[in-house]
């Protein structure tokens, strides 16, 4: 068995958990700084598996020993946002959450690959990679899947067709300067650009958009998990089974997109090793333009970062 470890205890944390567990994935450990959250938690999911039929076992701690020889570490833990928040306003004290975590994953799990869940998404998953000191491609970002997989769910209910042939792409920040590209999203392999007018493609861009917000206003004091956690999973099973799937991941550009030296949500290989490639897309001008204002406002947040 693989061993994953989810850091946060939290809904979007043991949700994940839940699934992974499900799809017997591996051994999983949940972390949490409240006592008695993650071990209770982790009994009540081992005390389902009889009835789900999964011989993951499932350790809730509060003791970074536990998380020792992880192949891969999920990080949840952080203040999720409530109405009237942007991500960003999250900044100052998911920051220290991240420092924190990242300094006893490197000291207890230093051969993981990391994947960052905090935000907001895109400069926490920098400051992961700047404490975790790992090469780059070991530690990466989920936002871009999340944005995916419900930009496909508002296609399939625009279209009334099964969610099963619809393939989403969404690049760019995990905020409100994402960017749903119409031109590689497919069902069936057809482009949804020849199956919607503009005007419907850009409510679904709209929507897709707002996606997290639309949650955070119905929920009043948190935000999505049931989604968030089934991008983790899709994504953790990649690299557990070496499977080289092809999904939107926060990945550390090196000159693609014309970028350097930031993270930002690409379509990407993730593999064993994390990410193994990305796939520098054709865009036209003005989707590069609107890339651009998205990678220009991760940079001004990673300006905000306090690196020692
Ligand atoms: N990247 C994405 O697409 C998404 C990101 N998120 C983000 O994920 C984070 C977690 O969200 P939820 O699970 O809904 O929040 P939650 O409040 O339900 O859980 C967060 C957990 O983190 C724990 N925690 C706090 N500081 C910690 C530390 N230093 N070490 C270990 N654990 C610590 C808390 O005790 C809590 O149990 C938020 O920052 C949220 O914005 C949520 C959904 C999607
Ligand atoms: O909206 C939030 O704050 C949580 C999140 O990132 C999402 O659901 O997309």
């Amino acid at each position: 068995m693989k061993k994953i470890t989810v850091i946060g205890a939290g809904n979007v944390g043991a949700t994940a958990v839940q699934r992974m567990a499900e799809l017997e994935m591996g051994d999983l450990v949940m972390l949490d700084i409240v006592e008695g959250i993650p071990q209770g938690k982790a009994l009540d999911l081992m005390q389902s598996a009889p009835l789900m039929e999964y011989d993951s076992h499932i350790r809730g701690t509060n003791d970074y020993n536990d998380i020792t020889g992880s192949d891969v570490v999920v990080i949840t833990a952080g203040v999720p946002r409530k109405p009237g928040m942007d991500r960003k306003d999250l900044l100052k004290i998911n920051s220290n959450i991240i420092k924190d975590v990242c300094t006893n994953i490197t000291e207890y799990a230093p051969d993981a690959v990391v994947i960052v869940v905090t935000n907001p998404l895109d400069p926490m998953t920098y400051l992961a990679s700047r404490v975790l000191d790992m090469p780059d491609n070991r530690v990466f970002g989920m936002g871009g899947m999340l944005d995916s997989t419900r930009f496909a769910t508002f296609v399939a209910m625009e279209l009334g067709c099964s969610v099963k042939d619809i393939s989403a792409m969404v690049i760019g920040s995990h905020d409100n300067l994402m960017l749903p590209l119409p031109q590689y999203t497919t069902v069936s392999g057809i482009p949804i650009t020849e199956l919607m007018d503009e005007d419907t493609i850009q409510e679904l861009v709209d929507r897709t958009i707002n996606g997290g917000a639309e949650i955070v206003k119905y929920f009043k004091n948190g935000s999505a998990f049931y989604a968030p956690a089934a991008s983790i999973t899709h994504m953790v099973e990649s690299v557990i089974r070496d499977s080289k799937r092809i999904m939107p991941a926060t990945a550390y550009l090196k000159g693609e997109y014309g970028y350097d030296g930031v993270y930002a949500g690409v379509p990407a290989k993730i593999g064993r090793e994390g990410v193994e490639d990305i796939i520098d897309l054709k865009l036209s001008d003005k989707q590069k333009e609107l890339l651009t204002k998205s990678v220009v406002n991760i940079q001004s947040s990673i300006e905000l970062l306090e690196l020692e």
